[in-house]
């Protein structure tokens, strides 16, 4: 079943372009990545998913009812985590939760204090004595707090050092396993490797792949290094099949998909100094994705 359907969402801001005909799902159970750069559409696709905005055309449910007509009864049912987290500064970190669970039938003192204690968060200091990053976990707290089926996140990590970062990725596994399904946005292709199953990537408003993250690290590209002296060696890899062509001092280097003896063929014109041929990192393939669509 899919707790999430998007299907040809745009949102135009005035005349200046949100997101353009979005569609992906994300499965009841899974923890799906959304990523691409600063401006892609991450939060504005998110923001009108929790109907805080509404889009200029196209639909999406959740738990199979219209984001719009039962925005109040879905938002129940999720727990967000925005991008950035804004409170009253004179308020105490537990008075802010407490409140926040006031909303609830379902939570008591005993679940703020587990997930505070989960993520090192002091429940007896002011807002306006936190850091950004402690800030951040009152956020996570808050968005967890009554169990949700639904978890959004976006940039869940900006402001969390290394180990709270782990601590954070451990809890939402956790809340996973107990059944949420989880969509994460992030620009930060390591943590979506970490945590993800899927993902959808999202450049200047437009999806440009769902992919399997397994699928997508088996790719068949390859990475080819060639150093050699040549005067305008790139110049000779210009033909189908290879991406992301970067002139180095010590030659070229490029990802490859297609029958290698092409290749081959081309560097036995070439005075080599060396060759190599490795597999692409995740990083790769996915600026491979968005250079393809430039
Ligand atoms: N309130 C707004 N008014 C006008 N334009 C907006 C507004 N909010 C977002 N945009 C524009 O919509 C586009 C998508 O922005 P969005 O914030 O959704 O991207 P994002 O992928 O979440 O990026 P970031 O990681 O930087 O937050 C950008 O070009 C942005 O300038």
């Amino acid at each position: 079943m899919n707790i999430i359907e998007i299907n040809q969402l745009t949102k135009y801001y005035g005349k200046h372009r949100g997101i353009e005909n979005v569609s992906f799902s994300v499965e009841e159970g899974e923890i799906f990545g959304f990523i691409g750069p600063n401006g892609a559409g991450k939060s504005t696709t998110i923001r009108t998913l929790l109907s805080l905005i509404y889009p200029t055309s196209g639909t999406a449910t959740i738990f199979g009812k219209d984001c719009i007509k039962h925005g109040d009864e879905i938002r129940k049912e999720i727990g967000y985590l925005p991008s950035e987290v804004f409170y009253y500064e004179n308020m105490k970190v537990i008075d802010v939760l407490k409140y926040s669970a006031s909303f609830y039938e379902n939570v008591d003192m005993s679940r703020i204090e587990s997930l505070s204690k989960a993520m090192d968060l002091d429940l007896n200091k002011k807002i306006e004595d936190l850091s950004y990053g402690n800030k951040k976990k009152v956020g996570i707290v808050q968005g967890l707090l009554h169990e949700p089926k639904l978890i959004i996140l976006d940039e869940p990590t900006s402001g969390l050092d290394p180990l709270m970062q782990q601590k954070f990725f451990d809890l939402i596994l956790a809340e996973n396993k107990k059944g949420a399904t989880v969509l994460f946005s992030s620009h930060i292709l390591t943590e979506v490797q970490k945590l993800c199953s899927r993902v959808a990537i999202i450049k200047e408003g437009q999806i440009i792949k769902v992919e399997n993250i397994n699928d997508m690290r088996n790719s068949s590209y390859k990475k080819i290094i060639v150093e050699s002296q040549e005067d305008s060696i790139e110049k000779l890899f210009g033909f189908e099949g290879i991406t992301n062509l970067t002139k180095t001092a010590e030659g070229v280097n490029f990802l490859f998909k297609g029958d290698i003896n092409t290749i081959i063929e081309v560097l036995h014109k070439v005075k080599l100094q060396n060759i190599l041929i490795e597999e692409p990192t995740l990083e790769e393939i996915f600026m491979h994705y968005y250079q393809k669509e430039a």
